[in-house]
């Protein structure tokens, strides 16, 4: 189980996530909302340990992060919000490097990696350089690289990022199958069709801080809403869309 306890952030003092506690369960998909700018990418960094925390504390299997880093970073994926990859390398030498990095033994990873690549079509071009992959594609390529080592702990962010709508069926599925698999995922999105879909529960932030830790179901009875947007539009969502887009409409006609 991850879970999070009173966790803040601050950049130059000012709180991006503020005091933020909750847990995810191995065998559920925990999903991770909240408006642009709300603090869920710096939240993923602190899980991830790539960013400190101003305040709080990560547990994972009920031991403190930092207590065994290297030991923690070995059991968690990652799927990054930015496509940070070696776009010199091919697809499967990115993969190589990442399996070799992982220390995973050599013929096991190249069987896992052309399988991969098979699954997800990239297998046609697995020896083209990443520099000539469309968005979608590098977006695989994060993908695979994060569930190479199977991970126990799998952290998406915004995974469904410029896949196609095939592509995303199978993201879809594949977090479920993980999930049913005794794995615990987090997975950040905007999309609250697909996060309704698939998540167990649902962590809502809005500017910094936690305001719904949840079951949908729940939430909806509680609030008396009958989706997740709705829900989402009540608690995180200030504007009124409509009138902001004729604001916006009427400024470049003016
Ligand atoms: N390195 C940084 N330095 C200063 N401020 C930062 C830094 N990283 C994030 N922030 C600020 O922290 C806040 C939360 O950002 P974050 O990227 O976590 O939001 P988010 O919920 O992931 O947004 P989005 O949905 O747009 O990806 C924002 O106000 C952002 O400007």
């Amino acid at each position: 189980m991850l879970e999070l306890r009173r966790v803040s952030k601050h950049f130059a003092g000012i709180p991006a996530v503020d005091d933020v506690s909750f847990c995810a369960r191995p065998g559920e998909v925990t999903g991770y909302l909240g408006p642009n700018g709300s603090g869920k990418s710096t939240t993923m960094k602190m899980i991830t340990a790539l960013i400190e925390r101003t305040a709080g504390h990560i547990l994972f299997d009920g031991k403190p992060i930092d207590d065994d880093l290297i030991g923690y970073k070995r059991r968690m994926g990652y799927v990054p919000e930015e496509p940070h990859l070696y776009v010199h390398l091919s697809g499967v030498e990115y993969l190589l490097m990442v399996a070799q990095l992982r220390d995973l033994p050599p013929r096991q990873s190249s069987e896992r990696i052309d399988g991969m690549l098979r699954l997800l079509s990239l297998y046609d071009d697995r020896h083209a350089s990443i520099s000539g992959y469309s968005k979608g594609m590098r977006q695989k390529i994060l993908i695979a690289a994060a569930l190479l080592h199977n991970p126990d702990l799998v952290l998406l962010d915004e995974p469904f990022s410029g896949l196609d709508v095939a592509s995303a069926l199978v993201l879809r599925s594949l977090i479920q199958q993980l999930a049913a698999r005794g794995k615990t995922v987090l997975f950040s999105s905007h999309e609250l069709d697909t996060v309704e879909r698939i998540s167990n529960r649902v962590v809502i932030l809005h500017r910094g801080r936690l305001v719904a830790d949840d079951s949908i179901e729940h939430l909806r009875s509680l609030m008396e809403l009958p989706t997740l947007e709705a829900i989402f539009s009540q608690l995180a969502v200030e504007q009124d869309s409509t009138a902001l887009a004729r604001n916006f409409a009427d400024l470049i006609e003016a």
